[in-house]
């Protein structure tokens, strides 16, 4: 990598599964700021956070070939140095870890370039399931081994609890770590990266090796066709519940303007698409180790596809 004459700060997003980083990172990018320089890497097949990082001025790189936290390869290095040596030089980069990913272990990567310097883990937790999930038999591990060493907690989605719910979500973080700080946000109410970052103690000691291919299986659905939005809602009724989460892009039967399909545990959206090419289906998602066959899961969306279309 090139010697850089000042060192550029590498912020780390991490969290679970739909926990809302990449809505942070676009929000980060809508507020302006320093030329950015945003790397995302998605658990599946497909990079569709990428896609889903709306138009900036800096750049959008995508990290594929798996969770980088796993395995730091040649593609990551090989981005860096691409962001490193970029003409314009960037004065900061975002990565947006995997779902499923460990932010420290990218965060690793900061402390030993000597043109980076590690600005601050961010981990992101959806205030309406990070109590279950923290706890949950299968998820749990991955879940609470984010927060092990991240500086800030943003406490996602609170329009979505109650005080109450609230209250034991925060509760459930402070219990992994007593002294972690947390905000609490809503998408219209993110913080920014203008504040100064607060001091973090870094132990020396590094965490297992994990491979998240072991706990977590990622699925990609694709079609020529379009949904039926009146068949939608039966169709992810019927998915099992160890699929996650599930997002991407698709075509609706009638209408011409893409849209974003969005599913995390069940609750699904759909909202207009920023990128006008957009053709066919392509949905990815991320479950258990024990997540249906993809044939499975296949037939189940099929049948929310507009009669005629591809299958
Ligand atoms: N109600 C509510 N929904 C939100 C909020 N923030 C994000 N979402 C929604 O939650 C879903 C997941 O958000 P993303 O930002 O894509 O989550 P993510 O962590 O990047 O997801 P992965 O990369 O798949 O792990 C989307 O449908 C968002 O619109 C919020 O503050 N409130």
């Amino acid at each position: 990598m090139r010697k850089a004459t000042a060192t550029i700060p590498v912020t780390v997003i991490g969290g679970f599964l739909g926990a809302g980083k990449t809505t942070f990172v676009n929000h980060l990018l809508a507020t302006g700021g320093p030329r950015t320089a945003v790397l995302v890497n998605d658990f599946g097949e497909i990079n569709v956070d990428a896609t889903l990082i709306k138009g900036h001025d800096g750049t959008t790189m995508t990290l594929t070939n798996g969770c980088i936290c796993c395995s730091i390869g040649t593609s990551f290095i090989e981005t860096m140095c691409e962001v490193l040596d970029a003409e314009v030089p960037f004065e900061r980069i975002v990565i947006e870890a995997s779902g499923v990913g460990d932010p420290w272990k990218i965060a690793e990567i900061a402390l030993i370039e000597p043109t980076l310097r590690l600005d601050r883990v961010i981990v992101l937790a959806d205030a309406s399931r990070i109590a279950a999930l923290i706890d949950d038999a299968r998820v749990g591990a991955t879940v609470r081994s984010q927060f092990e060493r991240c500086d800030v907690v943003l406490l996602s989605k609170t329009d979505l609890v109650d005080a109450a719910a609230l209250g034991a979500a925060s509760a459930a973080v402070l219990g992994l770590r007593p002294s972690l700080r947390i905000v609490a946000t809503t998408r219209n109410s993110l913080p920014t990266l203008d504040a100064p970052a607060k001091a973090s103690t870094f132990r020396a000691d590094s965490p297992a090796a994990s491979d998240h291919s072991a706990t977590f299986r990622s699925f990609a659905y694709r079609r020529d066709g379009a949904f039926d939005r009146g068949r939608i809602a039966g169709a992810v009724a019927a998915l099992p519940p160890e699929l996650l989460r599930l997002k991407g892009s698709c075509r609706l039967d009638g209408e011409d303007a893409p849209q974003v399909f969005q599913m995390v545990e069940g609750v699904w959206s759909l909202s207009p698409a920023d990128q006008p090419d957009t053709a066919g289906i392509v949905l990815v998602g991320v479950g258990t180790a024990d997540l249906p066959e993809p044939a499975v899961l296949d037939a189940i969306l099929d049948r929310a596809l507009a009669a005629g279309a591809a299958a």
